[in-house]
C-alpha cells in the first residue's frame, strides 16, 4: 500500500467522521457547515494544503471510487460527497452511533 493510501486509510479508521476537503471548495464548506451546525466532532484534511494531497486524492479514488471533494466517511463507511451528506435522512442517528455528536 502506498504511504498516501495508508495515511488516508488510517484517518478513516481512527476518526468517527472524516472530511477530505479542499480549502476553496464551496461544496466542502457546505458539508462542514452542516456538521458544525450539529456540533459534530470531525477531522478535515484540506488536500490542497497538504504536500501529499494529490496522492491522497488518488488513494481515495481507489478506496471509495470517488475522486471529488468533499469525500466523507462516517464510522469508517463511505458516505459520498456533499449532496450525499445533505440528503442523509438519518444523519443525526449516524453521527450519534459514530460517537461524533
Ligand atoms: N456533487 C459533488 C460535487 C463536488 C465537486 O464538484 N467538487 C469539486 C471541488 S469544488 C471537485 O472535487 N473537483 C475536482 C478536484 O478538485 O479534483 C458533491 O456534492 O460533493
Amino acid at each position: 500500500m502506498s504511504a498516501a493510501k495508508t495515511r488516508a486509510q488510517s484517518l478513516i479508521n481512527d476518526n468517527a467522521v472524516v472530511v477530505f476537503s479542499k480549502s476553496y471548495c464551496p461544496y466542502c464548506d457546505s458539508s462542514k457547515k452542516l456538521l458544525d451546525g450539529l456540533n459534530t466532532k470531525y477531522t478535515a484534511l484540506e488536500l490542497d494544503q497538504d504536500e501529499e494531497g494529490a496522492a491522497i486524492q488518488s488513494a481515495l479514488a481507489e478506496i471509495s471510487g470517488q475522486r471529488t471533494v468533499p469525500n466523507i466517511f462516517i464510522n469508517k463507511k463511505h458516505i459520498g460527497g456533499n449532496s450525499d451528506l445533505q440528503g442523509k435522512k438519518d444523519l443525526k442517528d449516524l453521527l450519534k452511533s459514530a460517537g461524533a455528536i
